[in-house]
């Protein structure tokens, strides 16, 4: 039997970008590519993500749920514009108690879930070995932030208090509700910009939704 790919993206020119053609989807609607092959564009942010992707499991019972999406890389000598990278780290830093330090996560004292906290390791090497997929990118470590950050000096404090390779806006969300819900969950990010840097004329967002194209080769 083959399986059920639920392809989840926060925008729609990132999803017309992967499938290289435009499609008629409202932000939260599920878009059926064929007959095992799902599309939904949640809109930016945990908040939409883990909205739209929970009311959608249960709809479709997809056997794996790919997260596809641009990014921000902290070290772009080593993950440069356009360049395609595998999440295997989720963290979600903006969870705790804002000191001038930064945020405290011990300081908040009540869990996030009974086997979760604000860090969820996705396993890609078993998801990619179950699913026969041939993807062999770097493995990286993402943040999941509400607050984009927009100058260097916070690119530089999370980067060094969380071991961070790059920053997005959906993925500890999506992966959050793929374990409750016991979903296999894959996150596959190409790099648009520097963390830090806000002025769009130094992002390549072409190239990296370029990127983005490539990958159908490896799924459709
Ligand atoms: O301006 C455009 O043409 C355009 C086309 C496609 C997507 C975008 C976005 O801005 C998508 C926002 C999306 O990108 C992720 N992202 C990208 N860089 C960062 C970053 O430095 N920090 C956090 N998130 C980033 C994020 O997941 C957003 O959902 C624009």
């Amino acid at each position: 039997m083959s399986h059920k790919i639920l392809f989840v993206f926060a925008t729609l020119k990132e999803a017309e970008s992967f499938l290289s053609k435009k499609i008629r989807v409202s932000q939260g609607e599920l878009y059926r590519l064929n007959a095992s092959n799902w599309i939904l564009v949640t809109g930016i942010s945990i908040l939409n993500s883990i909205l739209f992707l929970s009311l959608t499991i249960p709809k479709i019972k997809p056997s794996l749920v790919v997260n596809l999406g641009i990014a921000g890389t902290f070290s772009p000598s080593i993950y440069s514009l356009g360049s395609t990278v595998i999440c295997k780290t989720e963290i979600w830093p903006e969870l705790g108690i804002y000191m001038p330090a930064g945020v405290n996560r011990k300081l908040l004292k009540f869990p996030l879930w009974d086997t979760i906290d604000n860090k969820i390791d996705l396993n890609p090497t078993k998801i990619l070995h179950k699913f026969q997929l041939n993807l062999s990118f770097p493995k990286v470590t993402s943040l999941t932030v509400s607050g984009v950050s927009g100058f260097e000096k916070q690119a530089q404090t999370l980067k060094k208090a969380f071991q961070a390779d790059i920053e997005n806006m959906e993925g500890f969300a999506l992966a959050y509700a793929c374990y409750i819900l016991k979903v296999p969950f894959l996150e596959i990010r190409t790099i648009s910009n520097v963390v830090g840097v806000k002025d769009k004329k130094f992002w390549d967002i072409a190239k990296a939704l370029s990127s983005l194209a490539k990958l159908k080769e490896y799924f459709l």
